[in-house]
């Protein structure tokens, strides 16, 4: 891509397309546009056509989804599908239709079978049956890979699906019923330190800033009763699981090389190409809590939930096919989520 190329960053507010916006002006791209949820619904088909048609873009980063955690997921299946396969429909016929030269669609490790051998390789998808948590999601996903494929072998269409892992960063969702684990233990992590000091002026703020705190999450912390209580914080499932996390910008380093990438654009030609993003190691969500809890400065009690489901036991990523590519993340995960965190406190 050159400096002056047009390039359209959809869902440049979120965790990963605000990565992106960083790293394409770091590079200096100077022709970026961009429209707010409010400003384009991508869900209207009439909206994305005559967007497409005043602007143009000739570069297409689609970081635009409806997107959650586990429980966000299990609690609002209908919307994880319907708005996924709606702007993901919208957004790939229209690049086509207006000529856009690439077009990189942002999946999730979790199309991949829930039982599937680790590290989990490209050609593993649709190979087993999907992790009942998130599968409206899952399907929705792979959909918009076979899209992608499809436009790609009918009409000579570069669309590029990318299979990035759980990611985490700064501009991430930090609501505690509908986030992903780690910015949920930033969350509650912090919050815990500053029950077990009484600093209730400071949970305000970060009520204010973050959105309010559930009830059952307050009765844990004793915001509701101050009388001596000792704070806890209270995690879901078994601690189990294996997660693999990458840093946003990281994630963002890799779609950008990606989009320029001479072999990446000969091997999308030449069939169905998928391409898992990832750092290529994982951990227990146990362990990642004991990581989150050191940083925030909590040593207090972590209660396990056993109600709250586990997901998908591991799922690791294989990311041979990108490192051939000449691609490795740079951000070692005891610093991203130190950054992360040190970014989260400064917001209010
Ligand atoms: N976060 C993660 O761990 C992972 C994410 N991914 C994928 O990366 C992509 C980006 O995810 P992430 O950045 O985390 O998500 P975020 O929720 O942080 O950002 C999504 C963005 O899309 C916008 N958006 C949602 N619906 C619409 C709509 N109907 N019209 C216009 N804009 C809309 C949101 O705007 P608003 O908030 O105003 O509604 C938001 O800016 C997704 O495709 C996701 O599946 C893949 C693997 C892991
Ligand atoms: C990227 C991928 O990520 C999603 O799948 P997931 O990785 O299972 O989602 P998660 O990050 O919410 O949970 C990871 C693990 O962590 C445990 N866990 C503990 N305590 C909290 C907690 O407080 N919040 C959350 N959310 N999880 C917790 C939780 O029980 C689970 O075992 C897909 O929905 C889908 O969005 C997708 O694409």
């Amino acid at each position: 891509m050159n400096r002056d190329a047009k390039i359209y960053v959809a869902g440049h507010r979120g965790l990963v397309g605000s990565a992106i916006l960083r790293k394409l002006r770091e590079q200096g791209c100077r022709n970026i546009i961009s429209r707010t949820h409010r400003e384009l619904d991508l869900t209207s088909q009439d909206a994305v056509k005559d967007f497409f048609e005043k602007e143009r873009p000739e570069y297409v980063f689609l970081a635009a989804a409806k997107v959650g955690g586990i429980l966000g997921n299990a609690t609002y299946p209908a919307d994880f599908i319907y708005q996924n396969l709606a702007i993901q429909t919208h957004v790939i016929h229209a690049a086509w239709q207006y000529r856009v030269k690439r077009l990189l669609f942002l999946g999730s490790s979790c199309i991949y079978p829930r039982d599937c051998p680790q590290p989990m390789k490209e050609e593993y998808l649709m190979t087993g049956p999907l992790e009942p948590t998130n599968a409206p999601y899952a399907v929705a996903k792979i959909a918009g890979i076979e899209m992608c494929w499809a436009y790609n072998r009918q009409y000579g269409t570069r669309f590029i699906p990318v299979m990035p892992t759980n990611l985490y960063g700064i501009h991430d969702n930090f609501n505690l019923e509908t986030s992903h684990v780690l910015p949920a233990l930033i969350r509650k992590f912090h919050l815990a330190t500053l029950a077990g000091r009484g600093d209730w002026e400071a949970i305000q703020k970060d009520e204010a800033c973050y959105g309010p705190v559930p009830p059952d999450i307050r009765a844990a912390l004793g915001m509701s009763d101050t009388s001596g209580h000792i704070p806890r914080v209270v995690l879901w499932g078994s601690g189990s699981p294996r997660r693999e996390f990458l840093h946003a910008d990281d994630l963002a380093d890799a779609c950008v090389s990606v989009m320029s990438h001479k072999d990446v654009a000969h091997e999308v030609a030449s069939g169905p190409f998928l391409l898992n993003i990832g750092c290529g190691t994982d951990l227990t969500i146990r362990e990642i809590a004991e990581t989150v809890a050191h940083i925030t400065g909590f040593d207090g009690t972590v209660i396990w939930d056993a109600d709250k489901p586990d997901g998908t036991p591991q799922k690791l990523l294989d990311v041979s096919r990108l490192n051939a590519l000449g691609w490795q993340p740079r951000t070692p995960l005891a610093q991203g989520v130190q950054e992360v965190y040190d970014w989260y406190v400064c917001q209010y």
